[in-house]
């Protein structure tokens, strides 16, 4: 009987190089939340990828960048500690003709790590050849890359060629997981997550970065095939408040008719959404609230 090979693989990157896209091309499924805005995934979400002959457990860090905060420190920490816990580490980067600030800070994180790297360079669909072999050499000079793969997690281009790659990085192991699921997140954090993507994607630059939702709620219907969910979305300003809601609480809406469409997609099962806005201060600098929203540091 043919081996079975099991293992779990780390996505790092500075924010925004497409991890989110790449989890998704990889899976096929909209597991983790994609959006133009940087530092849009805050939690570590695992996606899982079972085939006939091994599974692949993907841990989707936050992006790693120099902490400016305490939401920063604590990403950039619980990034950093599953680094040699994994089978495989994909650095992703985008292919600038220099190797930028925050390329090399996530270099010198790596600088221990016993665990192989694979350089995976993205959005190779923007740039001609040429100026890709000048990125590989580049990056070859930093670091001792256990591979280079250039990959369009966008166009899906050499993202085949990339899993082949991954594969013969996990060892022999069991099944882990039942080959069904794709995802160990609870349904509660892939909903608020909806919700987030939603409100970053339709406020644009409105809101820089304030706000964060928490389910208060989420039930299913007695006798009935509808799920009830109740959200908060948190902002930092009365002012902000304002613009969330929107005139006659028109933003507030369109953003729950496009979070509960997903919801639908995703859980199977009719959604009824309803939205809250609360002004929290500072929710980013207090341990409290952190705490309150799931980002608990003894779980780093
Ligand atoms: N042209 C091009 N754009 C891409 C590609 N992959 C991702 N993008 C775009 O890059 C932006 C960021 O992608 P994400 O997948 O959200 O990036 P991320 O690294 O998960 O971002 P964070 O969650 O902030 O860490 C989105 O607008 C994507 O559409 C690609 O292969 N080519």
């Amino acid at each position: 009987m043919k081996k079975f090979h099991s293992g779990f693989v780390t996505l790092i990157g500075r924010p925004n190089v497409g991890k989110s896209t790449l989890m998704n091309c990889l899976i096929g499924e909209k597991i983790a939340i994609t959006s133009h805005k940087p530092q849009t995934t805050r939690n570590k979400i695992t996606s899982i990828l079972t085939k006939e002959d091994f599974q692949c457990v993907f841990l989707d860090t936050p992006g790693i960048h120099k902490p400016k905060h305490k939401l920063g420190e604590f990403m950039v920490r619980s990034a950093e500690n599953t680094f040699n816990e994994v089978d495989l580490v994909l650095m992703l980067i985008e292919p600038t003709e220099k190797v930028v600030e925050m390329d090399q800070y996530v270099i010198d994180r790596l600088e221990n790590v016993k665990t192989p790297v694979v350089l995976v360079i993205n959005k190779i669909d923007t740039i001609e050849r040429e100026k890709l072999l000048q990125v590989i050499e580049a990056y070859r000079k930093l670091y001792t890359f256990a591979e280079v793969v250039p990959i369009s997690a966008m166009k899906g281009s050499n993202t085949d060629a990339l899993m082949d790659v991954i594969k013969k990085y996990l060892p022999e192991g069991p099944q882990y997981f039942p080959e069904d699921m794709v995802t160990d997140q609870p349904e509660r954090q892939i909903a608020s997550e909806i919700v987030r993507e939603k409100a970053l994607y339709l406020l644009q630059d409105e809101i820089p970065h304030g706000i964060a939702v928490e389910i208060m709620s989420m039930k299913k219907r007695e006798g009935q095939n509808m799920v009830d969910v109740e959200a908060t979305i948190y902002c930092e300003k009365d002012s902000h408040k304002g613009i969330i809601i929107g005139k006659q609480g028109a933003m507030l809406k369109k953003i729950g008719s496009l979070a509960r469409r997903d919801m639908e997609r995703l859980l199977g099962s009719p959604i009824y959404l309803e939205l809250w806005v609360k002004v929290k201060k500072d929710w980013r600098d207090s341990d409290f609230l952190l705490k309150n929203f799931g980002y608990d540091r003894r779980n780093v």
